[in-house]
């Protein structure tokens, strides 16, 4: 491969022929584009694919290395990566890799749409897809809500694998907010803990109103702390539930991926007993359900305490 400059813009129709594997691509269109290059939608005949070209030649190819990795590690899934090869345009070459194609919704979307109370069974299967991804010996690296595309009944997808990093490395790629260095909770090292930590800023960063970024913008470097996470994280009601799992991780003390994910599990089985159970079962009064079985528990409450004082 050969670095590629920006000169990667294709429009709907273009075609795009490998140099090497000589597969032909047609794109449809752009599906973004980050700081390490443009991933475009594509068909292959009729097969939907995502098509990326790097910025720079040894990143792309340093990616590929990973998921090759990762997938030799996982035999038995379905291969995520489909083709690596280079295409020639206006005399550049532009090496790309093509992978399966997700067809799912950005965090921030699918919870938008859908309701937070699907929240704990969305970042319980991330917590799994993490914990397949570790036993295969790797990190994500970098673990942000950009990164995380969710489809259907909260099936969770990972895409960008530029920050995956082979354990016990020093992570190569990283988005501040999410980064344990930032924080102050421990080094840049590929580790469990690495990507937990970031789990745990994903979902203080979903379920807060006002933006991490923003807030943490505000602070001194001195007070950007693990501590000043978990202030945020006790006063977020909708992750009390979670808030042991989640302090965990922030302090660095969380056990390995699958038991920490194993908890949640419990946590969520828990909760399919509780009212408050709409992710589970799809209804959608349920959470009204559970506000009126309160109401008439206080109800309850207090014409006893009336009736006891009227007695006195
Ligand atoms: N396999 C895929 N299926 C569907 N959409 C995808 C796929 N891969 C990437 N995308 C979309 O393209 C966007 C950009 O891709 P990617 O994150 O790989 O680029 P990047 O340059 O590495 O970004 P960043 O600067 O965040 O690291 C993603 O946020 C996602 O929305």
């Amino acid at each position: 491969m050969t670095s590629s400059d920006n000169s990667s813009n294709f429009n709907r129709g273009d075609l795009i022929r490998g140099k090497w594997n000589g597969v032909r691509y047609r794109v449809e269109r752009l599906l973004g584009q980050g700081s390490n290059g443009k991933v475009y939608l594509v068909y292959e005949g009729s097969r939907a694919r995502a098509l990326k070209f790097g910025f720079s030649a040894a990143e792309l190819q340093s990616e590929v290395n990973a998921l090759k990795a990762i997938s030799a590690a996982e035999p038995k899934q379905e291969s995520y990566l489909l083709d690596v090869d280079d295409a020639e345009l206006g005399g550049h070459r532009l090496p790309f890799y093509v992978m399966r194609f997700v067809e799912g919704e950005r965090l921030h979307q699918y919870l938008g749409a859908k309701g937070l109370d699907w929240f704990p069974l969305v970042a319980y299967n991330l917590l799994c897809k993490l914990g397949q991804l570790h036993r295969s010996g790797w990190i994500f690296g970098d673990l942000k809500a950009d990164n995380v595309l969710v489809t259907g009944y909260g099936q969770v997808h990972l895409v960008d694998y530029g920050g995956a990093t082979l354990q016990g490395k020093s992570v190569k790629q990283f988005t501040e907010i999410y980064d344990r260095g930032y924080w102050r909770g421990g080094e840049r090292l590929a580790d469990e803990g690495y990507d937990l930590f970031s789990f745990a800023v994903l979902w203080l960063q979903m379920m807060q109103k006002e933006s991490l970024e923003a807030q943490a913008s505000k602070l001194l470097p001195q007070n950007r702390t693990t501590e000043w996470l978990i202030q945020q994280l006790r006063t977020n009601r909708r992750l009390s539930p979670y808030e042991p799992s989640l302090t965990r991780m922030i302090n660095g003390k969380a056990y390995s991926t699958r038991e920490e994910c194993a908890a949640w599990q419990r946590l969520l089985r828990g909760s399919a007993n509780h009212p408050d159970e709409r992710f589970v079962s799809g209804n959608q009064t349920m959470s009204g359900t559970a506000v009126k079985g309160m109401f008439a528990v206080s109800v309850m409450l207090l014409c006893g305490a009336v009736y006891m004082v009227w007695q006195q």
